[in-house]
């Protein structure tokens, strides 16, 4: 310890990142990268299926698992996009849309299912869930409307991204990570988590449950 720094500086908070979706984890690295926070990844660990009925019963589903296994913080994000004309599909069932095997498949069948549809409003909405060992929750959502392109644009981000369309005429896939966190769902999201921990006392992985 320096002379000029005597008060012992407390450990990061080690948080586990409790997904196995790649997009989603560099998306995690990136917004909490200014908090301090030690971010652990999930590794072999398979999470629960999703049987919740909402996108916060799933992100908590999968969150409370991993904290439960590794006695840690976990951090999930149950998300989705929702398509005004096809009622909120593929929603709650985005990552699995038409039985469909990847992202690709995912998005030619999301195409074929609104081909000569002319009402394109989508959005898409993101829940995070920070799951602590002594059963604390903080629950934390985003959403951002856009409109469904008539075919992919961008390279970038994943999932259902090159054919979101944003006011700007471009798509999600074509932002870089920091834009696509300033405007997307899951960004905002980070945005109230982040504002609820920044200033805020730090959080106690096996403390209370009083907030
Ligand atoms: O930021 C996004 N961009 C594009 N697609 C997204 C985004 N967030 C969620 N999705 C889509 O919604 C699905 C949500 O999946 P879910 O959150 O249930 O589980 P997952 O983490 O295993 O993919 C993703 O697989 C993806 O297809
Ligand atoms: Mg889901």
């Amino acid at each position: 310890m320096s002379p000029s720094n005597p008060e012992p500086s407390s450990p990061p908070l080690r948080v586990v990142v409790a997904t196995s979706n790649l997009g989603k984890v560099i998306e995690f690295e990136e917004a909490l990268s200014g908090l301090g926070w030690q971010l652990e990844p999930l590794g072999d660990y398979s999470l629960p299926e999703e049987t919740g009925s909402t996108y916060a019963e799933n992100a908590m589903i999968k969150a409370a698992a991993a904290s439960l296994h590794t006695g840690l913080p976990a951090l999930a994000d149950d998300s989705g996009l929702e398509v005004a004309a096809l009622g909120g599909e593929p929603g709650l069932y985005s990552a699995r849309f038409g039985n469909r095997k990847d992202d690709h498949e995912r998005n030619l069948y999301l195409l074929e299912r609104t081909r000569n549809v002319q009402d394109r409003r989508a959005k898409f909405i993101s829940v995070l869930v920070l799951a602590y060992p002594d059963g604390h929750i903080e629950e934390y959502r985003g959403e951002v409307d856009g409109q469904l392109l008539e075919g992919p644009r961008g390279v970038g981000g994943f999932g259902y991204d090159p054919l979101f369309g944003l006011p700007d005429g471009r798509s999600m896939a074509q932002l870089s990570l920091e834009e696509k966190r300033a405007v997307g769902h899951r960004g905002k999201a980070f945005d109230a988590l982040k504002k609820a921990h920044v200033d805020g006392p730090p959080p106690r992985p096996t403390g209370s449950k009083v907030n």
